[in-house]
């Protein structure tokens, strides 16, 4: 098992980045957003957010994720409430599908890394960090996710900057060109990596 975060700002492209490590070099994804969307459909955790926001977080029985996102954009205490609630839940989970990770290495898509919450993922052996202009990331969240610069830029100022993320990162891929220019960026970490598991780096 040989973990790899890979990190980066809101819009800065891990998804798509992640995506082209599967298809490139069959490489495992666990994807802390989409364990945090399984997370949010559990009864005790809906529950907790609804008496903690009230029931305009919920439609048809289940959380508004819109909503919440909205809330927690603009309230640092709400973020911080949620993160605590989720957040332990979500690393359980993710230390679950990596116990069951077969591939040569395995690539954690984890948003929310920093200095201090590295610490909770003592087994990281490499990091990965995407970094993109200011303006390529509200380009592609207002276009991806229907939202305002505002609530874009909310977003953004609630995380670390791209220089807070290169202090702690091993492998930098920029991401303001276009997605072609991506394979031989991640071409050069794939080998690298593997050098590195070879013992000849
Ligand atoms: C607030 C929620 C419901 C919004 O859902 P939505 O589908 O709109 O967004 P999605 O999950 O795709 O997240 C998109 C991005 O928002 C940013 N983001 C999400 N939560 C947070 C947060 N608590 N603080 C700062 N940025 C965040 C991340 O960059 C993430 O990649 C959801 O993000 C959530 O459950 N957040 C709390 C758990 C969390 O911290 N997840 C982030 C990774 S562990
Ligand atoms: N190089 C690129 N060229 C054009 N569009 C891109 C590029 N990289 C990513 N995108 C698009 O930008 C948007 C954001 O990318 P993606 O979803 O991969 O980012 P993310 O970091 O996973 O976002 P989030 O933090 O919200 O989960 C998506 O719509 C994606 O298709």
């Amino acid at each position: 098992m040989f973990p790899v975060a890979l990190t980066g700002g809101i819009g800065s492209g891990k998804t798509t980045v992640a995506h082209l490590f599967h298809e490139l070099h069959n490489i495992d994804i666990i994807c802390a957003d989409q364990v945090a969307r399984e997370v949010i459909l559990s009864p005790k955790v809906i529950e907790a957010i609804v008496d903690e926001f009230g029931d305009t977080v919920m439609t048809n029985g289940m959380i508004d994720r819109k909503v919440l996102r909205s809330i927690i954009s603009q309230d640092t205490s709400a973020r911080t409430w949620l993160n605590n609630l989720m957040h332990p839940i979500i690393r359980q989970q993710i230390e679950l599908k990596l116990s069951k990770s077969q591939s040569i290495y395995t690539i954690i898509d984890i948003p929310l890394l920093t200095t201090a919450t590295l610490t909770n993922y003592p087994y990281i052996k490499k990091i990965i960090s995407i970094c993109a202009s200011m303006e390529t990331k509200l380009d592609r969240i207002t276009a991806r996710d229907n939202q305002t610069t505002s609530q874009a830029l909310l977003m953004i100022q609630s995380q670390i900057s791209d220089d807070e993320r290169r202090t702690f990162s091993d492998f930098i891929i920029k991401n303001d060109g276009d997605i072609s220019e991506l394979t031989p960026q991640i071409n050069a970490i794939h080998h690298s990596i593997l050098s590195f598991l070879n013992g000849t780096s």
